[in-house]
């Protein structure tokens, strides 16, 4: 099968392929993929095919339309990639799931993440980042990544997992062991040897993942024996109270997996995007003025538009990935064939001239008064696939600055900007968001 993707005539060709040795663009993708995408946008183009370790055959897409393309396609033409993770997570994780499952899945847990539902986690994430600002210290310079991992991943364990005393405490030691362990496995292709037991990675991993199973069993048992289930807002709780479209309720081990799920997806993403606000608002003393004058307005406007540029000019996921399962694909003037891959470069089109005029200037003024166009800003992705969390994660991020600006008196800084490092699932800022900060009561 294959569909004309834009209204252009159909000349399919296909994307050319750098003449550079190919363990060279192999190298420059892995070792620094960003730089490495840079470069070769740059000698070629915003749609050209590279040879990726794992990846095999892979069309990168730059082009803004042409990725409204790939992620509008429909999911028998073009489908998520990530079985990977879906193995480390489990076989019900939203990332393993495929076509009518992942459509009648996504419709299920839609709910949990708008309207009301949302409004009652602000003062989970409010408490949690409050109670961790009071451990900043003072005058010294410190990196705030390894707290905003701690806020982030407090605010999951209430409001998804909806655990509180001791299934809270466990949960915050056994939970990110796991999903480390995970990420690496998924990554890093080691066999599973059973001789070595649980002494092996794969054997820690399933250790972990019968704790972890524990744990969900006793919430679970315990939202259903609740009187008050239908009035509760943890996402848990309206997983056991849901049904599909069939009337079936989720099994225990589907409950368990996506909110494993949840918690991968949307703990360090989260972290990492409130980490690249900090390094950059401290480095832009007349716009942290502005949002320090502003919040004591009590208005919002411009704290929200320097979170959409911090998303624009520092995306976290920079990529995201699609497979051809259609005979071929037509992306403009180009043919993409099943068996390669499709990678939307999500990074390209954030740092694109011709997209965002003057791309390295960090200008939340881009965005104030005005939504941002969903073709051109993508950190969330697109399509069927787009982020789940995507309303969860723009509500935690800005109920944690506030708080920030509530609680701290962050003190400018004139050094360089930090550099991108991946760490984990996501590009953190490599030095964790270093910041110097004074109690704002006591300033
Ligand atoms: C700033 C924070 C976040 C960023 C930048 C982010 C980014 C992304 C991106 C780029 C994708 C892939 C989209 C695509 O391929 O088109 C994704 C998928 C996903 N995200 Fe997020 N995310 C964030 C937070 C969250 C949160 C808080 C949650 C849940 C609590 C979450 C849950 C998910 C899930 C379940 C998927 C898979 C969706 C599917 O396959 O249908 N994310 N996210």
């Amino acid at each position: 099968m294959s569909i004309p993707t834009t209204d252009r005539p159909a000349a399919p060709a296909t994307p050319p392929t750098p003449r550079v040795p190919r363990a060279l663009v192999a190298g420059a993708t892995v070792v620094n993929r960003r730089a490495g995408l840079e470069w070769l946008r740059s000698r070629h183009g915003s749609v050209f095919t590279v040879d990726i370790p794992v990846f095999g055959s892979t069309v990168v897409v730059a082009d803004p339309l042409l990725a409204r393309d790939v992620f509008r396609a429909p999911t028998d033409v073009l489908e998520s990639v990530e079985q990977n993770l879906g193995r480390v997570l489990g076989p019900n994780s939203m990332f393993a799931l495929t076509g009518e499952r992942h459509r009648r899945e996504r419709k299920l847990l839609a709910p949990p993440f708008h309207g009301r539902r949302l409004r009652s986690y602000a003062d989970v994430i409010e408490a949690s980042a409050r109670a961790e600002m009071a451990t900043w210290p003072t005058d010294r310079e410190f990196a705030t990544m390894p707290s905003f991992m701690r806020i982030t991943l407090d605010v999951i364990i209430k409001a998804v997992f909806g655990a509180h005393g001791p299934e809270f405490d466990r949960l915050r030691i056994v939970l990110p062991r796991m999903v480390e362990l995970g990420s690496m496995l998924a990554v890093v292709p080691l066999p599973q040897l059973p001789a070595l037991g649980d002494m092996s990675p794969w054997g820690r991993l399933r250790r972990w993942r019968r704790e972890y199973d524990a744990i969900v069993g006793r919430l679970i048992a315990a939202a259903q024996a609740a009187d008050d289930l239908d009035e509760r807002d943890d996402v848990l709780s309206m997983m056991v109270a849901s049904r599909y479209d069939d009337g079936s309720p989720m099994t225990r081990d589907e409950i368990a997996d996506e909110l494993l799920t949840m918690l991968s997806a949307g703990h360090e993403t989260t972290a990492t995007t409130l980490a690249w606000a900090v390094e950059r608002i401290s480095r832009h003393p007349a716009l942290l003025d502005r949002l320090v004058a502003e919040r004591a307005a009590g208005e919002s406007a411009l704290l929200e538009a320097t979170i959409l540029e911090v998303q624009r000019a520092r995306p976290v996921i920079d990529v995201t990935f699609r497979d051809v399962v259609a005979t071929e694909v037509h992306l403009g003037d180009w043919t993409v064939r099943r068996g390669q891959s499709v990678m939307v470069g999500i990074g390209l089109i954030h740092s694109d001239p011709s997209v965002w005029p003057d791309p390295e200037r960090f200008d939340p003024d881009r965005f104030l008064g005005t939504r941002p166009d969903l073709t051109e800003w993508i950190p969330f992705g697109g399509g069927a696939r787009r982020c789940i969390g995507a309303a969860f994660a723009s509500m935690e991020l800005q109920v944690v600055l506030q708080t920030l600006l509530d609680e701290v008196v962050v003190v400018p800084t004139s050094r360089r900007g930090e550099r991108w490092r991946p760490r984990g699932v996501a590009y953190a800022p490599a030095r964790g968001g270093r910041v110097r900060v004074r109690r704002r009561r006591n300033a």
